[in-house]
Parts: C-alpha cells; structure tokens; sequence
C-alpha cells in the first residue's frame, strides 16, 4: 500500500485527528494511538487497523516513553489545544531535534497563532469563523451545520492527512520532517474556495436559501415521494432538465424558463406535487439510466445494497458484521487495504509496542507497576 512502512504516532483525540488516522491506517500506515491511562472506552470509533498504547503523560517518565517512539516513527499527530504539547515537554522544538525527520502534524479549530489559537471549540464553532455556515441552510431557517463533517472531517482530518502525505513526499527529496498547522477553519474554508471564487459567477448573490445550489433552486433540491422516502435532484445543465421535466411528465411549455428566480417557488410546489404521487421505487425506475440528475436519497444502512454500490464495493463489511464506506479514492497498483478486525482496546498493544520500540521487558514492568503505562486484554466477545 502506498503509506506502507510509515510510522505514525496519534495521540487520542476527538473525532478529526482519529479520521486522520484512520485514513493512513487504511492506506497502509503503521498507527499507533496512544490513548491516556484509567480510561475504560475508547473514543475513538475511526480505529480501524490502529493499535493502542496507554501512556500517562503526565508524569515524567510518561513523556519520556513518548519522546523515545517519536524518535523512531515519521508522524506525530497531536490533537490537542495550542500548548500543551509544548507544557508537556513534547513540543516540535523537542522532537524535531530529536528527530529532524519528524513530520509534526497539529490538528487544531483555530491553529497555531491568532487570538481563538487557545479557545475550546467544536466543529460548528469552526465553520462558522470560517464563512461557511453562514450560506448553510434554507431562507427560512438559521444556518445549520452538516452534522460535523466540513471542518472536522473535510477541512480537519482529511485536510490534516493532505499535509502529512505532502509533508512526506517533501521529506523523500529534502529528507527533512517539519511542523504542520492543521487549523479547521482554514481547511473548512478552503474546502468552500468555490463560494468565493464563483461569486462573480453570480451564483451566491441572493440571499442565503436563494440561489442554484443553496435550496434556492427547485432542480436542485430534494422532493418526498408518496412512501415518505426522497429523490435527490440535481438537473442544472437545460438537457438535464429537460430530461427531468419529461421523467415527471410534464409539459415544458406549460412551465415557467428554468432560471426565471421569481417562478421558483411554484415550480418547487409543482415539482412536490408531482413527486409525490409515486413511491421512490417506482421514480428510481423512471429516472435510473436517464440524465435527468434524480437520484433516490439513500439511508446510511441502505447506501451499500444499492446496485451501482454494490457492483463497486464501496462499502465493506468488516469481521464484526459492521458496514462502512471502503477508502477512498482507489489506487489501482496500490489500493488501500483496510484492516477489518475488531478496533483495539485502551492499552491492548501497550507492551508489545514498548518491546519493538527498544524498551526492555525490566523497563516495561517498572512502567507498568508505577502505573506509567498500563496493558489491558481484549474481552472475549460471547
Ligand atoms: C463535533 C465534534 C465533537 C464530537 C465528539 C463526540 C464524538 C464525543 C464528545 C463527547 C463524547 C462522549 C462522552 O465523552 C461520554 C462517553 C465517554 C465514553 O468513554 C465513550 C462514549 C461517550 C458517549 C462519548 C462518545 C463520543 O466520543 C462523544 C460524543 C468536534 O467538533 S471534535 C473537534 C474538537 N476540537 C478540536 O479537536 C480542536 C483541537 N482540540 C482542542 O481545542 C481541545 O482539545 C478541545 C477539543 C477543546 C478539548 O479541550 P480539553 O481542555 O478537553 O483538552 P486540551 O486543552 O486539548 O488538553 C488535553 C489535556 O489532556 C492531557 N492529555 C492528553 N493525553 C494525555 C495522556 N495520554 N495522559 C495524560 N494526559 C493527557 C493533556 O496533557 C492536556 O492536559 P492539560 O489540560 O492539563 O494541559
């Protein structure tokens, strides 16, 4: 796999640095997450292929441990507010003259610098420093976030494992590590670069909820269909939706011109009317293989059975039964090969990550019974 023999070093975290993680776990990246002491549950469901370490770091011998397997991996990926690895000891100064090629990755809401850099924060507080979330949502409600997933997952992890994977290409000519500033609103905004770039397009001058792609569009929204379910439409380009318009079996002429704003509001309710006198099985046959752009809105426990994903394997079921997206994208020589055994108890790999990393078994049950690390067993599943 393409990150094979990278040793990655990920300390606990919330859920954009466990994304990170897991993203090199799934292309082939040795993780090894090191997890505090006297905690009971993981809060990390993005483990796939990780190990785990419970490591106190707040005592001496503790950074000392950690210190000694950063020396010998590529990435560090520290989640954690601007500081404290610094308070800890662990900061880039200390590692990286320990070892210049480390690639020092901060995960961080604010970043490194700037009045917030200190500042708690969660995935809603980022989008919204970032602009984003203001063009979020319908002109008749407040803005809302997509769950979490632009700036602790798209602008956070992935973005995160973006500048780890440049950060190692750089290193394989220059042969040297340096330090990441992952800020999620950064990497929330520069997911969103087309809402800035496109606005001479005209496409974002109305208010929010009012234009093409915000809601404001009656062919490019979402309808419910007489069992409860919903069809996605997407039909922008005027031969797609011409191709929509003869899918819902309406006369063109009778229409207003597709772009004519004022009209959108009762080509909307013409559209839910229509859509809503079939069934969404019955509208998938209608558009399926047509480019009409209207596509069934999916569950996430119906998402892998679907045909087209289905004949691609984008969703893998892993030894525990559990459906997930596969990795993306494919790399056809060297594709991903996720790990699907079970995720890793706290402090499951503990000793056998201290014995590969040099410790000697003296060392190990010295740290153990002073409760520097500590090792616990799988529980057997019943
Ligand atoms: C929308 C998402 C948030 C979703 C998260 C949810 C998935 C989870 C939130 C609550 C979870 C549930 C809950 O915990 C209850 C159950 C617990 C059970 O175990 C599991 C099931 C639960 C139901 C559990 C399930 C889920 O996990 C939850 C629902 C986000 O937006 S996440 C993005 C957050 N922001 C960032 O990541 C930006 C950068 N980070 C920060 O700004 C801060 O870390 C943050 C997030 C604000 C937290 O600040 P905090 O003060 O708590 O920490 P820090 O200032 O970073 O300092 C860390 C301190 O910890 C010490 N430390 C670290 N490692 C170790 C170690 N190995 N040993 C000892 N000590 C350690 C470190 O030294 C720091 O100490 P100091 O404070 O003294 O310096």
């Amino acid at each position: 796999m393409a990150l094979a023999g990278v040793r990655v070093i990920e300390l606990a975290g919330l859920a954009p640095a466990p994304f990170c993680g897991m993203i090199l776990s799934d292309f082939g990246a040795r993780v090894i997450r090191v997890d505090r002491t006297k905690v009971t549950m993981a809060m990390d469901s993005l483990a796939r292929g990780k190990q785990s370490v419970a490591l106190n770091l707040k005592s001496p011998q503790g950074v000392a441990v950690l210190k000694k397997l950063c020396i010998q991996s590529d990435i560090v990926l520290e989640p954690f507010r601007k500081g404290v690895m610094e308070k800890l000891g662990l900061g880039p100064e200390e590692l990286l003259k320990e070892n210049p090629r480390l690639i020092y990755a901060r995960l961080t809401g604010y970043g490194q610098s700037g009045s917030y850099a200190k500042a708690a924060g969660h995935d809603i507080n980022y989008l919204a420093m970032s602009g984003l979330l203001s063009t979020l949502g319908r002109s008749s409600e407040k803005p809302y976030a997509p769950l979490n997933l632009v700036a602790d997952f798209a602008g956070g992890g992935l973005m995160c494992a973006f500048g780890i994977v440049l950060a190692l290409l750089e290193r394989s000519k220059s042969g040297q590590g340096q330090i990441i500033d992952a800020s999620m609103v950064e990497g929330a905004a520069y997911v969103g670069s087309f809402m800035w770039k496109s606005r001479s397009l005209g496409l974002w001058n109305r208010p929010r909820g009012e234009n093409l792609l915000d809601s404001g569009a009656p062919f490019y929204d979402t309808y419910q269909t007489s069992d409860g379910k919903y069809m996605a439409v997407g039909a922008i380009e005027p031969q797609f939706y011409d191709q929509l318009i003869q899918g819902l079996g309406l006369d063109a002429a009778s229409l207003p011109p597709q772009m004519s704003f004022s009209d959108w509001p009762e080509l909307r309710r013409t559209f839910a009317r229509v859509f809503a006198q079939k069934r969404q099985a019955e509208w998938s046959r209608i558009f399926d293989g047509t480019d009409a752009c209207v596509t069934p809105v999916l569950p996430l426990d119906e998402a892998g059975s679907h045909p087209h994903n289905r004949e691609r394997g984008s969703f893998l079921r892993d030894a525990q039964g559990e459906v997930s997206p596969r990795p993306a994208p494919v790399l056809s020589r060297t594709p991903a090969r996720p790990c699907l055994s079970r995720d890793p108890v706290v402090g499951e790999h503990t000793r056998s990550v201290l014995e590969e990393y040099g410790f000697d078994p003296a060392h190990i049950e010295q740290l153990l019974s002073a409760g520097v690390v500590e090792c616990n067993k799988a529980k057997a599943r019943l």
